[in-house]
C-alpha cells in the first residue's frame, strides 16, 4: 500500500513538474522571439492527470460485517449499494472481517488506514462472536492494551442480536467500546439489532441516522449547493440469496439419506443425527405464565461430545397438510426431483450473500418437509424480492406495501 502510495505521489510530482518546465520554457522562448511558441501536445492526458489526483484524494468508507446466517452480510451490502448512488465520488467497499487481513499485524496495519468505517456484528452462543469475526474480535477485543491509535477513525456500528438471549447483542456492545476506547469517534449511536421483533426495521431506523452524518463527512461545496434531490430509500433486498434451481431425472432407487445417518465422524448444520430426548421436564411452577421446557438428549450412540457453550438445533419437519398446501400452491409434483445451486453454469458465483446451497438434491416433498420454514412470516427483504418476481401488479403493489413502513402495523398481524 504504502508502495502503491509512493508511485501515486512520484507519479503526480513528475507529471506536475513536467508541467511546469514545459510552461516555463514557453515563456523565455515567448519573451526571446516574439512569437507565440508551439506546443507539442502534453505528454500525459488531462484525465489521467486528474485520475491520479483524484485517487489520492478521494474519500473512502469501508463496511464490515461479521455473519452467519448472511443476515448481517446483507445488512452491509444494502447500506453499500444505497451509500454508492448517493455519493457517487466517494469509494466504498463491503469486507468480510475474516477476508480484511491475514493476521494481527495486517490488521493493524490496515485499520490504521481507515478513515470512515461502519461495522455489522452478530452475536452468537453464549454471546460469542460470528465464526468470520472471530480472529478481528479476539485481537481487537482481547489483545494486548492497544492504546489511542485510531483517531483518524469515525465509525458506526449496527449489532444484529436476539432479545430472548442473555448476552443481547454482546459482540457488537464491546467492539462499539472498544472502537472508542481506541480513540476512534462514533458518528452515531450503536444500532441494536433485534431479531425477536422487526430486525428490518432496526436496520432501516439505525440506517436513517446514518446519512446525515455521511453527508457532513463525505458531501463537498459542489454537491452540498446541488439542487438535485438525493436518492430516495432505496430498500434492503441485498440478504436475499440467489438461487439456481437445476431440475433432474428421478434417481432410480431412493437414496440413502446420508444427512441423518450416526455414523460419521464429524456432524454438523448439513449433517445432523439422530438422537432421541432422555430428560423432558417443565422449569416453571404452574403458577407462572410463562413456560421453558428442560431437555437432555440421549447421544450414547452417537460420536458427538457435548461441552458448556456448544449449541443444538434441532431439525423439525412441517405437518403433510400444511406440505401438501404449499405444493398446491408450487403447483408441482411432490416427486419434483430438483437442486439449488448458489453458481452459474459456467462456475461463476451468483450474487447476493456468499452461502453454501441450502440443501441437498432432493424432492420437492423433502424440501418443503425437512428444509423450508412453512409458517414464519416471511421477511420484508423477502416481499420486496416476491414483489420483483410477481406478474400481478395488485400482487407486486400488496408486497411493497407490507414492506414498506407504512405497512408496518398491517405486516406485524
Ligand atoms: C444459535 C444462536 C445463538 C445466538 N446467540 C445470541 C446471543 O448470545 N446474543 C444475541 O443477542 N443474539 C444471539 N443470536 C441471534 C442472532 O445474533 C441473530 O439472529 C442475528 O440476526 C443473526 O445474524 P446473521 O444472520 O448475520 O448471522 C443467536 C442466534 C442463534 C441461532
Amino acid at each position: 500500500m504504502l508502495f502503491e502510495n509512493l508511485i501515486i505521489l512520484t507519479t503526480s510530482a513528475a507529471v506536475l513538474v513536467g508541467f511546469f518546465i514545459v510552461l516555463s520554457r514557453r515563456r523565455s522562448y515567448e519573451k526571446k522571439s516574439g512569437k507565440a511558441l508551439e506546443l507539442p501536445s502534453i505528454v500525459v492526458p488531462k484525465r489521467q492527470l486528474e485520475q491520479v489526483l483524484d485517487e489520492k484524494t478521494k474519500k473512502k468508507v469501508t463496511i464490515f460485517y461479521g455473519t452467519q446466517t448472511g443476515t448481517a452480510e446483507g445488512f452491509a451490502k444494502a447500506l453499500y449499494e444505497e451509500a454508492k448512488v448517493r455519493y457517487e465520488k466517494v469509494e466504498f467497499k463491503v469486507i468480510d472481517l475474516d477476508d480484511y487481513a491475514a493476521d494481527d499485524d495486517e490488521y493493524a496495519e490496515k485499520l490504521k488506514k481507515e478513515t470512515i468505517s461502519f461495522f455489522f456484528l452478530a452475536t452468537y452462543g453464549d454471546g460469542e462472536p460470528t465464526d468470520n469475526a472471530a480472529r478481528f474480535y479476539r485481537w481487537f477485543t482481547e489483545g494486548d492494551e492497544k492504546g489511542v491509535w485510531l483517531k483518524q477513525l469515525q465509525y458506526g456500528v449496527f449489532g444484529l442480536g436476539n432479545t430472548q438471549y442473555e448476552h443481547f447483542n454482546k459482540i457488537a456492545k464491546v467492539v462499539d467500546d472498544a472502537l472508542t476506547t481506541q480513540g476512534a469517534n462514533r458518528i452515531l449511536p450503536i444500532g441494536l439489532g433485534d431479531d425477536d421483533h422487526l430486525i428490518e426495521d432496526d436496520f432501516d431506523t439505525w440506517k436513517e441516522l446514518v446519512w446525515p452524518e455521511l453527508d457532513l463527512l463525505l458531501r463537498d461545496e459542489d454537491d452540498k449547493n446541488a439542487t438535485t434531490p438525493y436518492t430516495p430509500y432505496t430498500p434492503y433486498t441485498a440478504a436475499i440469496p440467489e438461487y439456481r434451481v437445476m431440475f433432474h431425472d428421478k434417481p432410480r432407487a431412493p437414496t440413502l439419506d446420508r444427512s441423518l445417518t450416526n455414523r460419521r465422524d464429524v456432524h454438523d448444520a448439513q449433517h445432523p443425527c439422530r438422537s432421541n430426548v432422555a430428560v423432558k421436564k417443565e422449569l416453571h411452577t404452574p403458577q407462572s405464565d410463562r413456560s421453558c421446557t428442560h431437555l437432555e438428549f440421549d447421544i450414547s450412540h452417537t460420536r458427538l461430545s457435548y461441552e458448556t457453550g456448544d449449541h443444538v438445533g434441532v431439525y423439525c419437519e412441517n405437518q403433510i397438510e400444511i406440505v401438501e398446501e404449499a405444493e398446491r400452491l408450487i403447483g408441482l409434483p411432490a416427486d419434483t426431483y430438483f437442486s439449488l445451486h448458489t453458481d452459474n453454469e459456467d462456475g461463476t458465483p451468483l450474487g447476493g450473500p456468499s452461502l453454501q446451497p441450502p440443501f441437498p438434491p432432493c424432492t420437492l416433498r423433502k424440501a418443503l418437509t425437512k428444509y423450508a420454514d412453512l409458517l414464519s412470516s416471511p421477511k420484508k427483504s423477502t416481499l420486496l424480492a416476491l414483489a420483483a418476481h410477481a406478474s400481478d401488479p395488485t400482487d407486486v403493489e400488496r408486497l411493497r406495501f407490507l414492506a414498506s413502513r407504512a405497512g408496518k402495523d398491517e405486516y406485524a398481524k
